[in-house]
């Protein structure tokens, strides 16, 4: 679905082949698997049980090792070191890795550019939310937000689902703001909701009433100086 841009990219520099001309947002099952989904999820439940938030949002960022702990963060390959390699394996990066490059296959063709225009960006991240009460700030998931004004380098947000709604967890649904109408995106596991990151696309997750939402943030940004690596182990 296309909308007009906002005007939130003409702040910052343009690169063209990139930088979003057309806005919207789609979404699709048709990506990845239910199947590949359930193996991330199991790679973000082995991440996160080593932490978690005393509210109810907990990321695991493998890019930069930040973990949820308490009410604070840990970077999980500081703390764990060698033993990491206990912990996740050489085939669940690459899984990542995969799923990571067929989803920003998807949003380049969808939105006429070129995937090697775009820099996977931070924070990308694991998210695992639960109907536990906030005990700070970073536990609260669900205000209305802009990514690209949250996030600053980002341009297309992308969101693979790793639990269904309604079976796994009540509540937790994603909501485009719009002017008119709200619209509603169910989590599914394998579900990819992508969109491009300005206020056109304005957002935000109800609350968990019940189960446990795994899902993970994948962004990206059209300036390369905003560019990460993909997590390598050890
Ligand atoms: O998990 C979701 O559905 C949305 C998360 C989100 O809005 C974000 O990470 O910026
Ligand atoms: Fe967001």
């Amino acid at each position: 679905m296309e909308i007009p841009c906002s005007e939130d990219y003409d702040s910052h520099k343009r690169f063209a082949g990139c930088t979003p001309r057309k806005c919207g947002r789609g979404v699709t099952d048709a990506v990845i698997t239910r199947e590949e989904a359930e193996r991330i999820r199991r790679i973000a439940e082995r991440g996160l049980s080593l932490g978690g938030s005393d509210g109810g949002a907990s990321i695991l960022d493998l890019h930069s090792g930040a973990l949820s702990l308490g009410k604070h963060f840990v970077n999980l390959y500081r703390y764990f070191g060698d033993k990491i390699q206990d912990i996740f394996t050489e085939e669940d990066f690459a899984l990542y890795r995969d799923v990571r490059q067929r989803i920003q296959q998807r949003i380049a063709q969808v939105f006429g550019i070129s995937p090697s225009a775009m820099y996977l960006t931070k924070p990308t991240f694991f998210s695992r939310m639960n109907s536990t009460g906030a005990k700070t700030a970073h536990d609260e998931y669900w205000h209305p937000h802009v990514d690209k004004v949250t996030y600053g380098s980002f341009d297309y947000t992308s969101l693979l689902y790793l639990s269904d709604y309604s079976k796994d967890f009540g509540g937790g649904r994603f909501v485009f703001m719009d002017a008119d109408s709200n619209k509603t995106v169910e989590p599914r596991a394998g579900r990819v909701s992508f969109f491009t990151s300005g206020s056109e696309n304005l957002h935000r997750v109800e609350k968990v009433q019940w189960g446990t939402r795994f899902a993970v943030t994948i962004s990206f940004s059209c300036d390369p100086a905003h560019g990460i690596a993909d997590p390598l182990l050890g």
